[in-house]
């Protein structure tokens, strides 16, 4: 299902964040929504998420998102924020298939089909060992992992990740972009914003990178993750190589020269 974004204006608190922003992800692709702090990426997931206000268009597949109910939403678009706050001391087998909600109704069991799908996310998430211990036992990157199964147990044909990797050990980053790209491959569509450059140029099938609330840049990795666009985005030198896998970024320095 293609989720389509056109024209999108938000304003938070009277304040205008986002400024007729745009972008498409089509089933089978994993975009990288970039940008430096305060660019706009998590108010925009937010606005998809129907968190808050925008105007412009929000289109999934013919549906216009923004009169989506809440219940039918929930069923084509998994949202996993940026905060992980687990409120209740719920075990991380029940918080994972607290995302079969949308198709089982409040308080039914899981069926089979449930089961597996819940499986799969505590596995794909790395987090099955985990399954029997109180979710909020767990450490910060146990916890973003335990979420993260839980948007993917929902089971939707689209998937917005709000920095998913942060916090997360190099491995467990590598089996994050992993489980979004294999996702991808079986046509969802997945939209992931990420800090981290080199796991966004070598994971990501296009980016698209957000400055002061507008569309900066956009496409593949390769076309525009250039020390141009990063000096002019973030503001930073970056050393970029590549090898069979992709971009290899790494941020060196910034372009003033001087502190933050
Ligand atoms: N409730 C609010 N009222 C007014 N302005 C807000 C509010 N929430 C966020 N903003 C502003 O909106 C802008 C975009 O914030 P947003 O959280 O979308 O950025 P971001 O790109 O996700 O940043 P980060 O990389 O730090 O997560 C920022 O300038 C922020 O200060």
């Amino acid at each position: 299902m293609r989720l389509a974004v056109e024209n999108l204006d938000v304003s938070l608190s009277g304040r205008p964040v986002l400024h007729g922003v745009g972008l498409t992800v089509e089933p089978g692709e994993v975009v990288g929504l970039l940008g430096p702090n305060g660019a706009g990426k998590s108010t925009l997931m937010r606005a998809l998420a129907g968190q808050i206000a925008a105007s412009g268009t929000m289109r999934l597949g013919a549906d216009d998102l923004a009169a989506l109910p809440s219940a039918a939403r929930a069923r084509l678009l998994a949202y996993l924020p940026q905060s992980r706050i687990i409120g209740w001391r719920l075990m991380v087998g029940d918080l994972v298939g607290l995302g079969r909600l949308p198709w089982r109704g409040f308080g039914a069991r899981l069926r089979p089909h449930d089961a597996e799908i819940v499986a799969r996310a505590l596995d794909l998430m790395d987090v099955a060992h985990l399954a029997h211990r109180p979710a909020t036992e767990l450490s910060g990157g146990e916890q973003a992992r335990v979420l993260a199964a839980r948007a993917v147990a929902q089971d939707t044909p689209v998937l917005i990740a709000d920095e998913p990797a942060s916090g997360l050990d190099p491995a467990h980053q590598i089996t994050m972009m992993r489980a979004l790209a294999r996702l991808a491959g079986e046509g969802r569509a997945i939209l992931v914003s990420l800090h981290d450059l080199t796991l966004a140029a070598r994971w990501c099938d296009r980016v698209v990178m957000l400055k002061d609330g507008r569309l900066a840049a956009e496409g593949a990795p390769e076309a525009v993750m250039t020390a141009e666009n990063l000096a002019a985005i973030y503001g930073v030198a970056a050393h970029i190589t590549r090898d069979e896998g992709g971009l290899i970024l790494a941020p060196i320095g910034l372009t003033d020269g001087g502190a933050p």
